[in-house]
């Protein structure tokens, strides 16, 4: 079941960045010019600076993305952005259902859904995030919620399009907490078995990042899990240096 699959680094930069930041993609350009590296990297900065490192980062291997979209191609919707606009400021990949919009927008597995297919249909390619709470982990449930999330949240895809899906526990999420290897590794074996059994072979080729504190120290640890093909990495994408550790474990 499982295939190569050249991992991806996504940094998650949330509501952070600002004209310092910019420093810091320097220095994550430099290193990628310098090396060879075993990974396919995106940087999602706020909408506000994606086109200003979308150009920071022409010339780079690394790549862009946003942290949302709207599923709609325009209209009334003040505040946000659609996939149009993502790819006209540079953006490659969209995250979509992050936790942190599924619980503080109460946005629905259908909405991400409908995110996920207007970004497929532009041309974007969706990050589609899944994760367990705190209480459910300790009621024992967390592979059959996660799974279930992931299964309702992912579109059909043709295989001229790339679709991405992101584990992230919420529990772990800017806690410092990672999930055991173990832990990873069964989550990561039962959203695989789940992505096969719906998409067949396509859904043997999705990459399935692991979110949640990753860092420098433990990335080498995790990115080694079986089924973890990359990372989607939050605080730790903000600092050049440690976003780089991440890329090199990779
Ligand atoms: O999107 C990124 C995740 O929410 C992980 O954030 P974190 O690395 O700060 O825990």
């Amino acid at each position: 079941m499982t295939q190569k699959i050249t991992p991806l680094i996504a940094g998650n930069w949330k509501m952070n960045g600002d004209a310092g930041s910019f420093l810091e993609v320097e220095v994550i350009k430099d290193h990628l010019a310098a090396n060879e590296v075993n990974a396919e990297v995106v940087i999602c900065p706020p909408a506000t600076l994606l086109h200003r490192v979308s150009v920071a980062l022409s010339e780079s291997v690394a790549k862009t993305g946003a942290q949302n979209c709207h599923s709609a191609a325009s209209g009334a919707y003040t505040g946000d952005i659609s996939v149009a606009m993502v790819t006209e400021a540079g953006g490659e990949f969209v995250i979509v259902g992050h936790s942190e919009r599924r619980d503080g927008y109460n946005e629905s597995n259908e909405d991400v859904r409908a995110k996920a297919i207007a970004a497929l249909e532009g041309g974007v390619v969706p990050i589609v995030c899944c994760g367990e709470s705190l209480e459910v982990r300790e009621s024992g449930k967390a592979i059959d919620v996660v799974v279930e999330q992931i299964i309702a949240s992912c579109p059909d895809f043709t295989n001229e399009q790339e679709l991405v899906v992101a584990y992230e526990p919420i529990w772990a999420i800017g806690t410092g907490k990672t999930a055991s290897s173990a832990d990873v590794d069964e989550m990561h074996n039962a959203i695989r078995a789940a992505l096969v059994k719906r998409f067949g072979e396509q859904g043997a080729a999705i990459k399935i990042l692991y979110g949640g504190s990753v860092k420098p120290a433990n990335a080498k640890e995790l990115l080694g899990v079986e089924n973890v093909n990359g990372a989607l990495v939050g605080g730790a994408s903000l600092k050049a240096d440690d976003f780089w550790g991440i890329i090199s474990a990779a």
